[in-house]
């Protein structure tokens, strides 16, 4: 995989770089530019440079350690920044902090929550502090306790609720008021599978609506590819690459995956086995075995050329003739670019990336 290129990282510092000589920023929901972060002598977060869209929902992705939270606090006025810069709209982070939170939600990696308020109560106070009409205030809190599906426990104290149901609080409290940014760091981290769709669908759903903008860090590609149309890669605090996630896909991805599957009563047959690997490197030259195991072989097709289509078409053909209980083919995942890319972040006692 080709990991040197970083140009539309490039690009983008192009693009931001004209919008602010424009005098355009307020066209996009949040713009960063060169945002720097120093702790002594380290650079946890080296110049980023960056454009979110109004209703976009932007992701970044990084290993522990790789300087996200960093940004985020920088980005809500929790940290002050070494250098650089953030607007939403007219407002600067820096000359005008208190009108930028204004516009700002934000849910932290580490939920804090009033142990001794009510789910209820917390959100009624968020409320307030956004500056919800008191007339509206009820409806309001009502509505996102049901989207974030915290019915069952909105009426009990916050420090009886379990990890899962303060990570949901967390998010409501971000969103409530539906502010123009909405920064969430890890949201749905230790929330189980099916409430973690139905936060999806909640955040799909309200960014759709409101029109809000949501940057979000995340360690699941899987909710990364369910919610996020752009997203950047941070690598030792820089972005090492930014882009769609297709887009992402087919420039760094390289060729596909091949996963074969034999009969259960051939799996051992080695003459099967053989005829089967024989079959893939004439069909797909250069494909590399990834792995063996119990009649399941694992093929990286290392020629971008071949389209998908055809390398279903050459195993549907073959499937009697190879004795294939299944197969699957894939294009590069999200996580096989993410790991290539995290390679090179530097050890620190918060990643243990090997
Ligand atoms: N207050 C601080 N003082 C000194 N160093 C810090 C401080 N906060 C963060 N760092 C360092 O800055 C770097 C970036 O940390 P940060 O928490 O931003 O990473 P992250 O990408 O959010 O990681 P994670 O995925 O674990 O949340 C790390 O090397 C960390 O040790």
């Amino acid at each position: 995989m080709y990991v040197d290129q970083d140009v539309d990282v490039t690009q983008e510092q192009d693009r931001i770089e004209d919008l602010l000589q424009q005098g355009q920023v307020a066209s996009e929901a949040l713009v960063v530019t060169k945002l720097t972060k120093y702790f002594s002598t380290l650079c946890a977060v080296d110049r980023l440079t960056l454009g979110v869209h109004k209703k976009e929902c932007f992701g970044l992705l990084g290993i522990n350690g790789a300087g996200k939270t960093t940004t985020f606090r920088m980005l809500t006025g929790d940290l002050m920044l070494t250098d650089g810069n953030a607007y939403i709209g007219e407002y600067s982070l820096r000359q005008d902090l208190k009108s930028f939170q204004e516009h700002i939600g934000y849910c932290p990696q580490f939920d804090a929550l009033i142990d001794k308020l009510t789910g209820r109560e917390m959100l009624y106070l968020f409320a307030r502090l956004r500056g919800i009409p008191e007339t509206q205030i009820g409806h309001t809190v009502q509505e996102i306790i049901e989207m974030i599906d915290l019915q069952h426990h909105a009426e009990k104290r916050t420090d009886k609720y379990s990890g899962g149901n303060r990570r949901k609080l967390s998010l409501a409290l971000a969103l409530i008021g539906n502010p123009a940014v909405v920064f969430l760091d890890e949201p749905t981290s230790g929330i189980d599978p099916i409430a973690r769709r139905k936060i999806w669908t909640a955040l799909e759903t309200i960014r759709a609506s409101s029109g809000m903008a949501v940057v979000l860090t995340t360690h699941s590609m899987e909710e990364c590819e369910a919610l996020c149309s752009r997203l950047a890669i941070m690598v030792n605090g820089q972005f090492r690459c930014l882009g769609g996630i297709q887009y992402l896909k087919s420039k760094f991805g390289q060729g596909s995956t091949l996963i074969v599957k034999l009969e259960r009563d051939k799996a051992l047959d080695n003459n099967v086995v053989s005829n089967l690997q024989e079959f893939v490197q004439k069909e797909f030259p250069g494909s590399v075995l990834k792995d063996i195991h119990q009649g399941m072989l694992h093929y990286h097709i290392t020629d971008n050329s071949i389209p998908l289509s055809h390398i279903f078409s050459i195993m549907e053909d073959a499937r009697q003739k190879l004795h294939l209980e299944d197969y699957l083919v894939s294009d590069t995942t999200l996580e096989q670019i993410f790991l290539t890319f995290a390679k090179s972040q530097r050890i620190t006692a918060e990643s243990n990336f090997v």
